[in-house]
């Protein structure tokens, strides 16, 4: 996928995908026994983003389950696609520490996740040659990339739009599309960033089961969200991030009848807190 971020300041301390892996990979604080309890979960220790003399992204321990849907909420600017970006590694860290289980975020992470964005990033082919496109990046032989391109449109309900021009898709198509392609190379991890703000009820509503469908498949999803009903319908668990940090992440249930911090709870409440 292409980053269309401006490049950030480069970082005051590599982190463990940079050269002085080694080095930072020593100094990780050991994980939890419940973390370890859980390969493939998310783990960030200190994880600091800066910019321009800003701390963008300030997170001092966070640890997502392995599975299941976890809903990242907060108000606009509160750092929820940079966390996303920093996980999925499109951007480095000034500071601090990402592993997927026991693996440090890095290309080899980077490579079983697959990211969608609000605007779907589109080639101006068809339909299926959008989805084509990923596997042949991933070496897979013609047959396999026929099947799997054919199994993902039928998966999206765009099996009777292969041939279309992408372009020429309706805004929901063009986005279940690029869900499509997410998929097709069957991610460990899922990213999706507002992946449905701009679609209609019947197409957000697809969209969902999709990643419902997905989730249960054993993919670990993880969404941006402003729906505070979507955020329901779907989590099972929600981090809250409030001006760069982590204002709490509890279980879903628990987090909608009783938030703790108070910037999630004027969230929630539609008020406003500056
Ligand atoms: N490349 C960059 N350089 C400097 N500042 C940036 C950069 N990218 C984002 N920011 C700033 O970082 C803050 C967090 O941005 P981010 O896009 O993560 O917010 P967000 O929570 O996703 O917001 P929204 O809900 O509006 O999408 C914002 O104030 C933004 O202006």
């Amino acid at each position: 996928m292409p980053e269309r971020l401006r490049p950030l300041s480069p970082p005051a301390v590599p982190h463990a995908a940079q050269p002085k892996a080694k080095q930072a990979a020593a100094d990780r604080p050991e994980p939890s026994p419940r973390d370890r309890a859980r390969p493939g979960a998310l783990r960030v220790e200190g994880l600091v983003l800066e910019a321009q003399g800003q701390r963008l992204v300030d997170i001092e321990h966070l640890a997502l389950p392995a599975g299941g849907v976890t809903m990242v909420m907060g108000l606009n600017g509160a750092g929820k696609s940079l966390f996303l970006r920093l996980i999925h590694g499109l951007i480095t860290p000034s500071h601090g520490w990402i592993s997927w289980g026991e693996v440090p975020c890095g290309p080899a992470t980077s490579a079983t996740q697959a990211l969608v964005f609000q605007k779907p990033v589109l080639l101006r082919r068809s339909a299926a040659a959008n989805v084509d496109f990923v596997l042949r990046a991933r070496g897979l032989d013609r047959a396999t990339r026929r099947d799997r391109t054919a199994e993902m449109l039928a998966r999206v309900g765009l099996e009777g739009r292969a041939r279309q021009p992408a372009r020429l898709l309706s805004g929901g198509e063009q986005q279940r599309l690029a869900l499509a392609r997410a998929l097709a190379i069957r991610p460990q991890v899922l990213l999706l960033d507002e992946a449905t703000a701009s679609l209609d009820p019947a197409s957000v509503l697809a969209i969902e089961r999709i990643v419902t469908d997905t989730a249960r498949a054993g993919t670990k999803v993880i969404f941006i969200t402003h729906d505070i009903g979507q955020a329901r319908r779907l989590a099972d668990d929600v981090a809250f991030l409030h001006r760069g940090r982590l204002a709490e992440h509890r279980p879903a249930d628990r987090f909608f009848v009783g938030p703790q911090s108070e910037s999630a709870l004027a969230y929630l409440e539609g008020r406003i807190l500056l």
